[in-house]
């Protein structure tokens, strides 16, 4: 007989909950998790949808994995130390080979990222998936889009538009060396959340975004959010060396520029502030309001009503 989806949950996805800010996990009708004296709790969701956010043939340790992971990149935006997250799943069937392995990407994210799975939902449907995350943050002091001020810096961590490019090599469109095509692909389905560097920055950055529909787009959220204009010189913007070895310089800087699914995270810090290891300065803060980048682009970023 099939299992159930109560047995599937306690297979799959019970030993994933332990962490030293979870009281209670998996199994009753809440999980229950402590948050420190003196810290806010910081939440966000994010729905990953067959076809939309990842290929409909994409293997399922990859869906796993980056579902967790462009929910996780929203904490480190704001600097949250993260406390767990929950899983709400909706499958077509209970195909358990695929089951065994979506849960192994979801237990490398688990692990990658320190964010225990306390909870969650399962339901049947076309494939989909939402991951919300908890995260804690002393009062007061979570970075917001909003801060950012005439003068300072504006930064990002990593390199851009690399899993934008990855999309091309897995449709087939751009094959690249192999191990660029490889290197790409891990970008698009592995994505870093910096969790460490969003608290870092909690000391010193004026305003932060993850970069998730594309750099222009979310540098205009800190644009708008903080009554500014951002500055940005493309020729500063990170690329990584399997972006560059693509044949046309301006297709690589459009996909940095517009492309999407970094989960990189932009951010502003006053002008005399040092730039943290792995990050770069790519233009800075001025009066006005929106970006530029000197650059006419028809899209500054992904949008699903277009
Ligand atoms: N259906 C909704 N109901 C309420 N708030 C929403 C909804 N969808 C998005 N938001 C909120 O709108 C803001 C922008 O959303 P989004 O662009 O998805 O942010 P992000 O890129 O950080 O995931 C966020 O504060 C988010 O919580
Ligand atoms: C198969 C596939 N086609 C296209 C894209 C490009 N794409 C889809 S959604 C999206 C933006 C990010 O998703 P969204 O739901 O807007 O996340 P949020 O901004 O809420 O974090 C991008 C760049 C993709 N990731 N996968
Ligand atoms: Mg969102």
């Amino acid at each position: 007989m099939a299992a159930s989806e109560f047995e599937l949950i306690y297979r799959y996805f019970a030993s994933l909950g332990r962490g030293p800010g979870v009281r209670l996990g998996v199994g009753d009708d809440c999980a229950l998790l402590r948050v420190p004296a003196g810290e806010d709790l910081a939440t966000s969701m994010d729905t990953l949808v067959a076809g939309v956010h990842f290929p409909a043939d994409a293997f399922p340790e990859d869906i796993g994995f980056r579902a967790v992971a462009v929910a996780a990149s929203d904490l480190a935006a704001v600097g949250a130390q993260q406390l767990g997250m929950t899983l709400a799943l909706t499958l077509p069937e209970a195909d358990e080979l695929w089951l065994k392995a979506f849960s192994e990407g979801v237990a490398a994210a688990v692990s990658a990222f320190d964010l225990p799975l306390v909870g969650g939902d399962m339901t049947r449907g076309p494939l989909a998936i939402t991951v919300q995350v908890l995260g804690s943050v002393p009062e007061g002091r979570a970075l917001l889009r909003s801060g950012a001020q005439v003068g300072d810096q504006l930064c990002v961590s990593g390199t851009l538009g690399d899993a934008a490019a990855a999309l091309l090599v897995l449709e087939g469109l751009w094959t690249g060396s192999g191990e660029s095509a490889d290197y790409l692909e891990q970008r698009y389905y592995r994505p870093s959340a910096r969790l460490g560097l969003g608290r870092l920055l909690r000391d010193g950055a004026s305003a932060a975004i993850d970069i998730s529909d594309g750099l222009l787009a979310d540098a205009g959220h800190i644009a708008a959010a903080s009554g500014v204009r951002l500055q940005i010189d493309p020729q500063q913007i990170p690329l990584s060396s399997a972006l560059k070895s693509h044949p046309d310089r301006e297709q690589a800087l459009q996909w940095a520029l517009t492309g999407g699914d970094d989960y990189e995270l932009c951010f502003t810090l006053p002008a005399a502030a040092p730039v943290p290891p792995l990050c770069t300065r790519i233009g800075e803060v001025t009066a006005g309001e929106g970006v530029d980048c000197g650059l006419d682009l028809v899209q500054a970023g992904y949008r699903h009503f277009p």
